[in-house]
């Protein structure tokens, strides 16, 4: 998406709201958009305070969801923190389409008015979570930026046309640019193949679309922004690897903690053999990852 450098955008204040997909009350909408370089150095980390709404606020902007257990809501997530998700992916995939209905943003008329950044709390599974999500990604105006989406993320959506094949190889490619520069870091990748309205053009199948996340080992999901096709599946995914992450971090460190007390040899081999088993078996290990690639709700 282009960044907005306007002196307008420059000067407008955060904002946030809270509602359920779909929205219509763009006036809730809030934004926070790094316009350039010097203003994403200079932009303080996102803090949960930032996001809480006073009382009548809340009251008038808290909304349960119609059909799943989700809702978008105010207030800050159980543990305080906002996760930061990025939308990456060539341009005209429609990064800010989707952006905009996690926004409550949707008539196109209002684009000089959004920014690059929204903010809600979703509660999904009867929990709460904030998120952050970053529209910036600019493909060759700044070299800096695209590093700094690539640091940035808690978790990425990298988004590709279901009628544009080369913007399926670029997603390939920015996934590859992810994997160099977050490494040693199991970061939530959710890989959308948007557009799936447009069925006459489609260029990308669902086959290739899913081999593709089973290759860069992330989860999968096809979208009708024009629809609202899933998108409301896709948000509540990232939630769901953002925690099913969490979960596992935590459960690690108390596992190392408890593993204070020497492992039996017995159990040593146990372990070495499980390796083993799963190096040979490469097959069944790409079938179970296949198989699981596009639910959002599982690691
Ligand atoms: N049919 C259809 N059109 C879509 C869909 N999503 C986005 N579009 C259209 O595709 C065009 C580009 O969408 P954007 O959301 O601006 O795409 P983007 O990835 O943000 O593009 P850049 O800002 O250039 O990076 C717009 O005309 C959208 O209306 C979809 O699911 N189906």
């Amino acid at each position: 998406m282009t960044l907005n450098k306007g002196d307008k955008l420059r000067n407008m204040d955060k904002r946030r709201g809270s509602m359920p997909f779909p929205l219509h009350l763009q006036n809730l909408h809030r934004r926070s958009m790094p316009v350039d370089d010097r203003e994403l150095r200079s932009m303080p980390e996102a803090q949960p305070s930032l996001l809480r709404f006073s009382p009548a606020e809340e009251h008038r902007n808290s909304c349960v969801s119609d059909s799943s257990d989700s809702v978008i809501s105010s207030g800050s997530d159980s543990d305080g923190q906002v996760y930061k998700v990025v939308l990456l992916g060539e341009h005209g995939v429609g990064k800010t389409s989707l952006a905009r209905i996690f926004g409550g943003v949707e008539d196109s008329n209002d684009c000089e008015e959004t920014g690059n950044t929204y903010d809600r709390s979703l509660v999904v599974d009867d929990e709460e979570t904030s998120i952050l999500l970053y529209d910036i990604w600019e493909q060759e105006n700044s070299q800096w930026l695209n590093d700094q989406c690539m640091r940035m993320g808690d978790a990425y959506i990298i988004v590709y046309s279901v009628t544009d094949k080369s913007s399926f190889e670029k997603a390939s490619e920015l996934r590859i640019q992810l994997h160099r520069a977050r490494q040693s870091e199991n970061i939530p990748i959710i890989l959308v193949g948007n557009k799936s309205d447009l069925v006459r053009s489609r260029e990308v199948s669902v086959d290739e679309g899913s081999a593709c996340a089973v290759v860069f080992d992330c989860k999968f999901i096809e979208t009708s922004a024009s629809l609202h096709h899933n998108v409301r599946d896709l948000f509540e995914g990232i939630v769901r690897q953002i925690r099913l992450r969490k979960d596992s971090k935590e459960e690690n460190a108390r596992r190392m903690a408890n593993c204070k007390r020497r492992e039996s040899i017995s159990k040593k081999a146990k372990r070495f053999l499980g390796r083993m088993v799963a190096r040979k078996n490469k097959k069944m290990a790409f079938r179970q990852k296949s198989k699981s690639c596009h639910d959002l709700s599982v690691l």
